[in-house]
């Protein structure tokens, strides 16, 4: 008999293949549980919305959270067809997911022709040593900013 994370995980994959089929994006899904109930479901819709950061994790998350009218999962566990890629795994985090169940490897996913290995790649890199150029230019206004963030009384934590 199937444990409960394989049945939520052969979800994620029937996701993967059905919505690769029908053209959605990549082969991705994704499955966010918690306390036996399915918040969301979520696959990759990247090439058919045109939005990059579609990726299937992304879009369950975004999804769950409509659902529960939070902008925390705490206690909920993301299950997906494919190991995270940094922006989807940075997103569990900020959603505050308490656990990540997947199937595929990211070096599966890079033997496919998908990025992930390359970005985890780049983030321990010295910024003037990555692919993508980024410049720092200080700006006075905008530690002002947070400085009015840090002293702001009614502010929404997260
Ligand atoms: N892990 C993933 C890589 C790329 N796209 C996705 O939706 N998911």
């Amino acid at each position: 008999m199937k444990t409960e994370d394989q049945r939520y995980l052969a979800r994620a994959v029937e996701l993967s293949r059905e919505h690769m089929d029908e053209g959605a994006g990549g082969p991705f899904g994704a499955v966010i549980v918690r306390d036996g109930q399915v918040l969301a479901e979520g696959w990759n819709q990247v090439t058919s919305a045109n939005d990059p950061t579609a990726h299937a994790e992304v879009t369950a998350i975004r999804r769950a959270c409509q659902e529960v009218g939070d902008f925390s999962l705490e206690g909920a566990t993301l299950y997906t067809s494919c190991e995270p890629c940094p922006m989807c795994l940075a997103s569990a985090y900020w959603a505050r997911v308490s656990r990540i169940v997947f199937a595929n490897t990211r070096k599966d996913a890079a033997d496919i022709g998908f990025d992930d290995s390359l970005i985890y790649d780049e983030i321990p890199k010295p910024i003037p040593e990555r692919i993508l150029p980024m410049d720092h230019l200080p700006s006075l206004e905008a530690k002002a900013v947070f400085d009015a963030w840090a002293d702001k009384d009614d502010k929404v934590r997260y």
